[in-house]
């Protein structure tokens, strides 16, 4: 069965703790000048309104800095991700911050809520946390919380506020989207306790650099897809920061020791071979942090564009 691919911009940057990756559609369509000047021509995204002039106030959630808000993009991205599944689309989003992909798995629920969805997370962050346990208040810490209806209360620090707790529940919704064990992490090297303990708990796979590169990717991607043998839908969720900061420090939490961009490529494109897959998200590129002109921006096109042509093919066969 054929889909249109459908590019969706989620320019939101709330959840992130330093300015800037709002700008990080506008920065890979800067860079696509240079590989492949109509390919926003022939490929034009659609955008969400965004509430990014939240950042004008002073935020009074201190555990989950500017839930109000989104909260608020969480519901338009749910419904945006929604409809392009139900259009038989196939959605590749590319957003700021990387809490959008809770609303982003959200969507994928409401549009298939009796499939069993798997989700593989390439990132060096694990983003588990809770308002009850983040070390920052920053929401990109803590979309898979939401997917795996997570508040982690026996690693909780946090008295976090009547309404950031609102909130929050509304956006876990009444169930688990995603089951603990449907998760697999790629890269993931930068945790704190309170992730570590949920990880532990659950078994949760992370193939680190080190395995990538010792085992090869082929095998790690086949062992990952395998594990998610139950699962009959897929969404691949894309950070830049699981690359090495050598490629550029042009995302908000840069981790050095990540991987090179053709391993990252490398990966995302065997993976997204498995058909399950039905959603592609790209996050956290942010030019304003970028020492190095647009490279980050740059890499991401050269990694998105070989992920968009090679869907288009797959769903043309
Ligand atoms: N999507 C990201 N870049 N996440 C970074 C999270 C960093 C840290 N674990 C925190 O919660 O603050």
């Amino acid at each position: 069965m054929s889909k249109q691919l459908q590019i969706i911009g989620v320019t939101s940057e709330l959840g992130a703790g330093t300015r800037g990756s709002s700008l990080g559609l506008d920065a890979m369509q800067i860079a696509s000048l240079q590989y492949d000047r109509s390919f926003f021509l022939r490929h034009p995204e659609i955008r969400l309104e965004t509430v990014n002039h939240h950042l004008y106030q002073e935020t009074d959630l201190n555990y989950a800095k500017r839930l109000d808000g989104i909260a608020e993009m969480y519901n338009r991205i749910e419904n945006v991700v929604n409809q392009s599944l139900r259009d038989d689309q196939f959605p590749l989003i590319v957003a700021g911050d990387h809490s959008s992909a809770g609303g982003t798995i959200a969507g994928i629920k409401k549009a298939f809520p009796n499939k069993r969805l798997g989700v593989i997370w390439v990132d060096a962050h694990a983003d588990l946390h809770s308002p009850y346990t983040s070390p920052s208040g920053n929401v990109h810490g803590m979309p898979l919380a939401t997917a795996i209806h997570e508040d982690n209360l026996e690693c909780q620090n946090n008295q976090p506020e009547q309404e950031t707790i609102w909130h929050w529940n509304e956006m876990k919704g009444p169930n688990q989207r995603v089951l603990p064990q449907d998760l697999v992490y790629i890269g993931v090297r930068s945790t704190e306790t309170p992730e570590d303990v949920i990880m532990e708990k659950y078994e949760i796979p992370n193939y680190t650099v080190e395995e990538v590169r010792e085992q090869g990717i082929a095998a790690i991607c086949k062992e990952s897809l395998d594990y998610l043998g139950d699962c009959e839908i897929l969404y691949l969720s894309f950070d830049v920061d699981s690359m090495d900061p050598s490629i550029s420090e042009g995302t908000g939490t840069p981790v050095p020791g990540g991987f090179n961009e053709e391993e990252a490529r490398e990966i995302v494109l065997t993976l997204l071979k498995d058909p399950r897959f039905i959603c592609f998200e790209m996050v956290e590129i942010n030019p304003l942090l970028d020492k190095k002109g647009n490279s980050m921006a740059e890499t991401a096109f050269r990694i998105f564009k070989p992920v968009y042509e090679q869907i288009e093919a797959q769903e043309q066969n």
